[in-house]
């Protein structure tokens, strides 16, 4: 496995794999990567012939308050992790290497970003437009590969790549989680046992949320009520937002409209915070009342 830390070397390195036309696959990260990261780079690995893993903390996507300074690194087991997987190159740069000087352009995707991590991050989605943008220029990867965990991100990237004609396919993964229920997040390791044991209320409320939708009657406030409901029973649990929307527009859905008739698929998006960490997760729905293909592209 290739690693690069230089973008002249990437450049370098990955002309000589992709000769003769053979496909890139690329998948970003922030690493200290978790099965989550290895099943988005084990679908590449299937789909083609080159996998490309970039591993970068991308500070313009964090906020002031942030954890952009206590973010988990850990080189040695993510590279591991990487080989096990099948991935061919490893491109680490420093934050010198990506941002020479501030960069004076912005990649602003509008609506989608208004609602959930956008409203409670703000510039969030603007930081990943610009590393993602960049790195897309840099790999210039045939596939790139993101996690349905981060559902707004796969939303806001499928825009960006389609208003600015990136040529690249983008290909979701469902999410991956532990046993209990909990979506692997390497913020997960700031949780302490006993937030870690009352984590498990996202994925639980999400799951009820799945058997409660078309009950007869059941409106849209009225599952965000429920879920609402099923969070706050975690002691420690402060809700960031819960909303459901239409997916991927991220168009709102009426308080009062009955869910067994809504024909369009939806989402129900969690933000929790317990203490300092703030954990995501999310599930999609169609009117048949079933967890939605779409999350399992
Ligand atoms: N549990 C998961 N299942 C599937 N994909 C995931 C999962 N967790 C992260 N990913 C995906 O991995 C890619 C890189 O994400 P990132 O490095 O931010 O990991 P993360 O675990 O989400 O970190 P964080 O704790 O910052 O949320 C993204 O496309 C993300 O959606
Ligand atoms: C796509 C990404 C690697 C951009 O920094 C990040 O937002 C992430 O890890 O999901
Ligand atoms: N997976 C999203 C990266 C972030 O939280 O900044």
């Amino acid at each position: 496995m290739i690693i690069c830390r230089t973008i002249a070397d990437l450049k370098e390195k990955l002309h000589t794999l992709r000769s003769g036309g053979k496909s890139v696959g690329f998948v970003p990260t922030m690493g200290y990567l978790h099965e989550g990261h290895a099943s988005l780079l084990r679908k590449a690995r299937e789909r083609d012939d080159v996998v490309v893993l970039s591993i970068f903390v991308n500070p313009m996507q964090f906020g002031p308050g942030e954890d952009l300074d206590r973010y988990p690194r850990n080189e040695e087991r993510d590279l591991a992790l990487a080989e096990s997987c099948g991935c061919d190159l490893v491109f680490l740069p420093v934050q010198e290497e990506m941002y020479p000087s501030r960069p004076l352009t912005s990649v602003k995707i509008s609506g989608l970003t208004e609602r959930l991590c956008g409203a409670s991050r703000p510039g969030h989605f603007d930081g990943v437009g610009l590393v993602v943008g960049k790195l897309f220029n840099l790999v210039s990867p045939t596939r790139a590969y993101f996690g349905m965990k981060d559902a707004q991100q796969v939303a806001v990237i499928k825009t960006m790549t389609a208003d600015l004609n990136f040529d690249v396919e983008i290909v979701t993964g469902e999410i991956v989680r532990e046993p209990d229920g909990l979506a692997l997040s390497s913020r997960n390791v700031y949780l302490s046992p006993v937030q870690r044991e009352q984590a498990v209320v996202l994925s639980r409320s999400l799951r009820e949320a799945k058997e409660m939708c078309m009950k007869p009657g059941m409106t849209s406030g009225g599952l965000i009520k429920a879920v609402r409901e099923a969070i706050n029973g975690a002691q420690d649990a402060v809700i960031d937002y819960v909303e459901l929307l239409l997916y991927p527009s991220l168009e709102p859905v009426p308080e009062d409209q009955p869910l067994n008739e809504l024909r369009e698929t939806f989402i129900v998006a969690l933000a929790v915070k317990f203490g300092t960490t703030r954990l995501i997760d999310n599930a999609l729905f169609d009117h048949t009342g079933g967890e939605s293909a779409c999350s399992e592209q």
